[in-house]
């Protein structure tokens, strides 16, 4: 499977954000997507989610951007956790597994969090909680991950342990884009995100997209 995106572009608050921005990956490829806070980023990695208005287009496999096939092909991990509270860690995970099919105890078992399963999801740590929202990642079986600096709040045991797992799904044949400022120590591509030179200005050249619902 590969995934294309061409001339992806974004407003927000009527300001140009992204411009013009193409990629392209093969089966079992990454990309580390970089570049200083506020350039772009998150709102390419919402953008490929469907969450904020774009201009161009990205197509993974046969399925286009948009069309609801899409929505199935991609595993997004954002900077919320996206737990339930209520739930214990390891309900928190049976609720995802049910939904896609997936083995709930190995995803625990994978992300260390098998000595904290009884725990109140609410009351786990800001690593702990990190590491349950990521889990869910490994129960979708989806093959393209969009990653939103995902080692946020881990500490250097964890963020090994998830690079793994990432390494993992990319050896799978799975496809990745991570926003992050660390180095995962993985033969991720390097892609230097920066602002269009219009960022500052309004552009009425696409006044359908100022709208924002991200
Ligand atoms: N809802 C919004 N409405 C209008 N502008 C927004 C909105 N969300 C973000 N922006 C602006 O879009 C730009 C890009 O933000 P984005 O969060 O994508 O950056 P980023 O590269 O992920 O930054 P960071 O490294 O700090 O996480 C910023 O200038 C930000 O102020």
């Amino acid at each position: 499977m590969e995934l294309n995106v061409h001339n992806l572009g974004c407003l927000r608050g009527g300001r140009r954000i992204l411009a013009d921005v193409s990629l392209q990956l093969s089966a079992g490829q990454g990309i580390a997507l970089q570049g200083p806070n506020g350039v772009g980023k998150s709102t390419l990695i919402r953008a490929l989610c469907g969450l904020i208005p774009h201009s161009g287009r990205a197509q993974v496999g046969e399925f286009k951007l948009g069309s609801d096939g899409w929505l199935d092909q991609i595993a997004y991990a954002g900077h919320q956790d996206a737990i339930k509270s209520a739930l214990s860690v390891s309900e928190n995970l049976r609720f995802w597994a049910a939904l896609f099919n997936g083995d709930a105890a190995a995803a625990l078992d994978r992300f260390d969090l098998s000595q904290i399963a009884d725990r109140p999801a609410g009351l786990c740590s800001a690593g702990q909680k990190r590491r349950l929202g990521l889990a869910r990642l490994v129960l979708t079986k989806r093959p393209l991950w969009l990653l939103d600096e995902p080692t946020v709040s881990l500490d250097t045991t964890h963020t090994a342990l998830f690079a793994e797992v990432l390494a993992q799904h990319l050896a799978q044949g799975g496809l990745a884009i991570v926003a992050t400022h660390i180095d995962l120590g993985l033969p991720l591509r390097q892609h230097l995100l920066s602002a269009p030179k219009t960022v500052e200005g309004l552009d009425i050249a696409d006044p359908f997209l100022a709208g924002d619902f991200g």
